[in-house]
């Protein structure tokens, strides 16, 4: 039967791509559907591009799952894997039967979902057999969640009167690539420009997952790689807007869950919200920004609870977009309430951000003076375990590091025994880091004297200082017991419009 959609993407209008997430798409199907994608397609050609399905939060999600699935399928006699791939099939029909309300969409999206779910499972079964996985192979198990993702999501469009067309992106690489450059960033965009193209004028909705790419996607991009698939989409078809959707209203002064007095940023640069995001808040994925805003595209965060809120746009203050004219948010006013401004005597941070479960490794040199070869000993151990250092501190004599929680799963303790050559070690653990992060910082004297004084007033021990190696964050590292206190002193005195920040060195007022 040939239908007919009230809805569809027409060509002429400029591109918009929408990025939703696994949470939004588990949890708020119905309002994408009928507030967001019908509302935007009135103006906007749009792409849509999916993560694959999250319940109650990501660590339930399918993604989650499906990589337990792919490390049960490798311990011998195990069958646990095919309980994941039962529960997932089982999860993804009764969805299809809750939101499906046309008997043949939702035969078709029933057929389609069993056919995915046989083939992951005779892929797992295999894996057993030959008991091996490669990180392709766990590429390929992931990229599952997205394919189920995406076609629940185009069949519900559809149901929903909207002309939509499912594209799976795991074939798009055709070539061998030796990594993940710029040459392999902008193949891809052609590529995915490509894809989306062949739709006409039924809405793409395209998977997050893209593939095979260079030394695995989940070791080279790392979790959240959809949001780099729906950048690379929008820089190859020239997009007007990237969106990225969420389920909070934008970039914040700080993790509104932890502050309430956070204000929502309308505007805030690329670097800001890349420092931002490796502290703590994780908006959006990193290599997302540069592959943008490369293109001048801004990018905007919105909230699928509240899609008529305006967001946050990412884009530099200081250059005009690709159409030549200044991005609707970036006027005088905008950036003087984000503090923004040549006027010196307006200026306050942009926001403050804490990441969790830090630990550190203070090494102190056997030597009592300049000990040749101590920096090079522990750089080429952490580099030997793939060990990354967020902040480091150092004299002489003495070095210490602070590492992110996404080094556990490296071998530590070698790491600390190897470390044990070049002199005594101790592990210091439970702490947080805590950024303060401001495009406009860099020219505000006495601002770290500041924040440092804030903290002791309210009784925050420091642990480790870290100032310079970006000039738009100063960060220190705390005892993960007050990062709520510290983060909520730091924003009332410094951050607040409220209050009044008064720099020793400058004297002037801020409202
Ligand atoms: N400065 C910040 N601005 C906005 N959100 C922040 C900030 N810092 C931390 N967050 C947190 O990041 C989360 C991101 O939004 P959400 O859509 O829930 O995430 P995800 O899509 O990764 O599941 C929010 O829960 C929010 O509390
Ligand atoms: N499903 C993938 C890809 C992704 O981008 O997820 P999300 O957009 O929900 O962060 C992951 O969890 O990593």
């Amino acid at each position: 039967m040939v239908r007919t959609f009230t809805y569809s993407n027409p060509s002429g209008l400029p591109w918009v791509v929408q990025k939703f997430g696994g949470t939004s798409v588990g949890k708020f199907l119905d309002k994408i559907a009928n507030e967001v994608i019908k509302e935007y397609v009135k103006q906007n050609r749009l792409v849509v591009v999916c993560s694959a399905r999250s319940g109650k939060d990501k660590q339930t999600g399918t993604t989650n799952r499906l990589i337990r699935a792919a490390n049960d399928a490798l311990k011998p006699g195990s069958k646990e894997y095919l309980d994941i791939v039962a529960a997932l099939l089982e999860d993804h029909l009764a969805v299809a039967v809750e939101m499906i309300h046309d008997d043949e969409i939702r035969q078709e999206l029933e057929d389609d979902i069993r056919s995915d779910c046989d083939k992951l499972k005779s892929f797992l079964e295999a894996a057993q057999i030959i008991n091996e996985i490669s990180p392709r192979s766990k590429d390929i198990i992931i990229g599952v969640g997205e394919k189920l993702s995406c076609r629940i999501v185009a069949a519900v469009l559809q149901d929903r009167d909207v002309d939509a067309q499912f594209v799976s992106l795991e074939n798009i690489i055709d070539r061998d690539f030796e990594k993940l450059d710029q040459e392999f960033y902008d193949y891809l965009a052609k590529k995915m420009a490509h894809a989306v193209e062949q739709c006409g004028n039924k809405v793409p909705v395209v998977t997050g997952f893209f593939g095979i790419v260079p030394g695995s996607l989940l070791t080279s991009v790392g979790r959240g790689y959809t949001d780099l698939c729906a950048a690379l989409t929008a820089v190859g078809l020239t997009a007007e807007e990237l969106q990225i959707w969420k389920e909070v209203d934008g970039i914040f002064t700080a993790d509104p869950r932890k502050v309430k007095s956070a204000r929502l940023l309308p505007i805030i640069t690329p670097e800001e919200a890349s420092e931002l995001t490796y502290y703590g808040s994780e908006v959006i994925h990193p290599f997302t920004m540069e592959q943008v805003i490369r293109s001048h595209i801004p990018i905007r965060i919105k909230n699928v609870e509240n899609p008529r809120g305006q967001g946050t746009i990412i884009f530099p203050t200081d250059i005009v977009s690709k159409d030549g004219t200044a991005t609707p948010p970036h006027s005088p006013k905008v950036l003087a309430e984000n503090g923004y401004s040549l006027d010196l005597s307006r200026k306050y941070p942009t926001a403050v951000t804490i990441k969790d479960h830090v630990i550190v490794l203070n090494v102190h040199s056997n030597r009592k003076s300049v000990s040749h070869g101590f920096f090079a000993k522990i750089f080429s151990t952490l580099d030997r375990y793939g060990v990354v250092v967020d902040l480091i501190s150092t004299s002489e004599v003495h070095v210490s590091m602070a590492l992110g929680e996404d080094n556990l799963d490296k071998d530590l303790d070698h790491v600390i025994a190897d470390l044990r050559v070049v002199g005594r070690v101790d592990v210091i653990k439970d702490l947080a880091i805590l950024s303060l992060v401001g495009k406009q910082m860099k020219n505000m004297v006495g601002i770290a004297g500041m924040m440092f004084s804030t903290l002791a007033s309210a009784g925050v021990n420091i642990e480790m200082i870290s100032q310079g190696s970006s000039e738009i964050n100063i960060s220190c590292v705390i005892d993960e017991r007050s990062s709520i206190t510290a983060m909520n002193v730091i924003h009332d005195q410094l951050l607040s419009k409220r209050g009044k920040l008064v720099l020793p060195s400058v004297k002037l007022a801020l409202e």
